[in-house]
């Protein structure tokens, strides 16, 4: 099966250095793959390329030190250059996160490849027809939310009149319905939504402060996993 195939985004982690209140990037990564996090973005608005490279490097050494390198997908946030260079120093980076003002999902498809993922954040402004409507042959994936708003990305979610909309869970199962590809949501999601979100029927949940800020970002994983796959109908049940 091709990795885009097997892409499981239900619980997914976005992390860089500016996200984990000084603890290591790396420390708290490799505890979202041990509990069971299945896709991980390297996400960071601060750090250098090479920085970049280098956390990706950790990232994918980590998910391969856990045995995870086929079930657990690797992506980057907004730098196709990072993807690129990473790939030629022989890292196994699985493909990019890109959003609406970000390169284009054709041209991160064109230098990644078939066997890649792209992922693409929904467009805010009238997101149900966009989702509808959007040539998505080039995408794997939608982001979507904020479900609240999040200090983590203000600007997450703003409207063309300045103003932050947030995600009803009705709403999100409106768009889990009719997105012809799946749909990971996030932005203020906590272990208090996840029963909730589960049942939309979409296909994860991403955060970053729910795991990358918590006093003990394992035992806030194991949390989030435990319960989505509690309440999540397509998720395994092998934890209950
Ligand atoms: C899984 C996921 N969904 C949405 C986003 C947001 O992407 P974008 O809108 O490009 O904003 P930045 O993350 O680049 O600030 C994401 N990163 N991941
Ligand atoms: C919506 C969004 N997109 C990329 S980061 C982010 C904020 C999520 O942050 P948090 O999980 O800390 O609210
Ligand atoms: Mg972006």
């Amino acid at each position: 099966m091709s990795i885009r195939e097997k892409l499981d985004i239900s619980a997914y982690l976005v992390v860089g250095p500016e996200n984990t209140k000084g603890r290591p990037v790396m420390t708290i990564i490799k505890d979202a793959i041990e509990v069971g996090f299945t896709c991980i973005q390297i996400r960071s608005k601060v750090a250098s390329a090479k920085e970049m490279i280098k956390l990706t490097q950790q990232a994918s050494e980590a998910i391969a030190g856990a045995g995870k390198s086929e079930e657990v997908t690797l992506l980057v946030n907004d730098r196709l250059d990072v993807v690129l260079a990473a790939r030629k120093q022989g890292i196994k980076v699985d493909g990019i996160h890109v959003g609406q003002e970000d390169i284009p999902v054709e041209v991160c498809r064109e230098y990644l490849g078939e066997n890649s993922i792209v992922g693409l954040s929904a467009r805010t402004h009238e997101m149900l027809e966009y989702i509808k409507t959007v040539d998505v042959s080039q995408i794997d994936y939608f982001g979507i939310g904020p479900l609240h708003e999040t200090s983590t990305k203000p600007d997450c979610g703003l409207d063309l009149d300045g103003k932050v909309i947030t995600r009803s869970f009705e709403e999100i199962s409106k768009i889990a319905k009719l997105s012809p590809i799946p749909v990971v949501v996030g932005g203020g999601v906590k272990l208090i939504d996840i029963p909730q979100l589960a049942k939309t029927g979409v296909d994860g949940f991403f955060v970053v402060s729910a795991v990358a800020e918590a006093d003990d970002p394992k035992q806030a994983a194991d949390d989030l996993v435990r319960a989505w796959k509690l309440y999540a109908p397509k998720a395994h049940k092998d934890l209950q």
